[in-house]
């Protein structure tokens, strides 16, 4: 083979960065037959060019803005994270018609349009596998292989560190503390963790699923946002007890035109797939009118399987490259996003209430008052320490609220201990 090879400038080399540079290195050659030339590391941005690394770089530079100048570059591989200087240097490479490979969530989530558009004015790439549920294809497919289907609605389990949480609050009876810990020494979690337990992370892809999946602009600032701070092991053993698995999930529909996207804690049938992904593995579960069920599983974290789609993404951008290929940006249409208290979806509600004649029926007439009708009602423990359990169908987020504030207002109703979605019940 004596084709001109392909550089990749690198821009930081922390987990993710390692992974592509040990990929690049062990798969050189299975690469350069897909790509139908060779594709080398050129040069590397660090923080820090003096300290020791596992992997071997020749060129190395403490500055990004080098790399993304170098003439030899063809494709700029991102993997600093954050906002900046990623976004500048991100827009520069596509400015100087470079292709771009990123892992960043939070760039694309915020940034996604103005730099899509750029790459379609300066026919660039710009490729996003990594940025969405790590190593496990969804990007690719929601773009490509389900082009021709239209799809209405993506359910994720989007952020290990948070399944992983939940998974040993359920199995271990962990409290979430000691679960966060246990991630964080696995390395899982984020720097700051926050990012993780409040759905941030989750947020930014859901953000991204909903772009790719109903061709808009969804940015991080249109999701609606719920953590799993406050989801307690009672709520996790009731959840059990009715044949529910508690999950945050990622959510994007579009319903009437609208679209809504949303990332909270949810009950997830135990028969639905999506209740048995565990620990910290990740899934994203499409529907479509002619694919119908979809579901993706994997790893979304971690150097190696992080790294992986980001060679699949390399290559993409090289074999563009090899083929003279100039992408036109794609068109976006302008969708509305639908606020969360318009969106209709089932709850779980968990009321510590009085144990005498009438609460119930007091309680039950409070959700008929604003049309949200019941499904299902539990109650457990009797006299001062009963809870009932109750599980809606599906009624406006904004009428659930409101039954929420009048109940609170019954004598009956001592607190509203819990309130959380149900996701992924046959309608
Ligand atoms: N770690 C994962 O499993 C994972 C999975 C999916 C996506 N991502 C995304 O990949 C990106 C990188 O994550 P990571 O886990 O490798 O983080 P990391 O902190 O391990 O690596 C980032 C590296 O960038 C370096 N850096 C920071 N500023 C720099 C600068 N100005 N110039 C040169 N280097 C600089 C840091 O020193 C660090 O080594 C983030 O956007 C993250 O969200 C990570
Ligand atoms: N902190 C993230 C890493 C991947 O974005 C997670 O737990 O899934
Ligand atoms: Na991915």
């Amino acid at each position: 083979m004596n084709e001109r090879p392909i550089t990749v400038g690198l821009l930081g080399c922390g987990v993710v960065g390692s992974g592509v540079v040990q990929l690049l290195t062990e798969h050189a050659e299975a690469i350069a037959t897909r790509v139908g030339a060779p594709v080398r590391l050129g040069p590397v941005a660090v923080r820090d060019p003096q300290r020791a690394r596992d992997v071997d770089l020749e060129q190395l530079t403490d500055d990004p803005f080098a790399v993304i100048a170098d003439p030899e570059v063809d494709v700029v591989v991102e993997v600093i994270g954050g906002i900046e200087p990623a976004r500048t240097l991100v827009h520069r490479a596509i400015d100087s018609g470079r292709s771009v490979v990123t892992a960043n969530k939070e760039l694309i989530a915020n940034h996604g349009p103005e730099l899509k558009a750029l790459a379609g004015e300066k026919g660039a790439r710009l490729e996003y596998e990594a940025a969405v549920a790590g190593g496990i294809p969804i990007i690719k497919p929601l773009r490509e292989s389900l082009a021709g289907d239209r799809i209405r609605r993506v359910l994720g389990i989007l952020n290990g560190t948070t399944n992983f949480i939940l998974t040993r609050m359920a199995e271990e009876q962990m409290s979430f503390q000691d679960a966060l810990a246990e991630a964080q020494g696995l390395g899982y979690a984020e720097a700051d963790p926050s990012a993780d337990v409040d759905g941030h992370d989750a947020a930014s892809k859901a953000a991204i699923l909903a772009s790719l999946a109903f061709d808009a602009e969804v940015l991080a600032e249109h999701v609606h946002r719920e953590g799993i701070r406050a989801v307690t092991s009672t709520d996790i053993d009731h959840a059990a007890r009715m044949g529910y698995a508690v999950k945050l999930l990622g959510i994007a529909e579009e319903v009437d035109g609208s679209i809504n996207a949303r990332v909270h804690p949810a009950l997830v049938p135990r028969t639905h797939p999506l209740a048995s992904v565990r620990e910290s593995f990740n899934a994203v579960f499409t529907e479509g009118d002619a694919s119908g069920e979809l579901m993706f599983y994997g790893r979304g974290a971690g150097s190696l399987p992080t790294a992986s789609a980001m060679l699949g993404d390399i290559v993409t951008a090289a074999r563009a490259l090899r083929a003279g290929e100039r992408p036109n940006g794609q068109t976006v249409t302008t969708k509305p996003i639908r606020p969360f208290e318009e969106v209709d979806v089932q709850s779980y509600v968990l009321l510590d209430v009085a144990d005498a004649p009438g609460v119930l029926a007091e309680v039950a007439s409070t959700f008929g008052a604003h049309g949200v009708s019941i499904k299902s009602v539990w109650q457990e423990g009797r006299a001062d320490h009963a809870q009932l359990l109750l599980i809606t169908h599906r009624a406006r987020e904004a009428a659930l609220q409101a039954t929420l504030t009048d109940l609170r207002g019954l004598g009956s109703v001592r607190d509203i201990a819990s309130v959380m979605r149900v996701e992924g019940e046959e309608l």
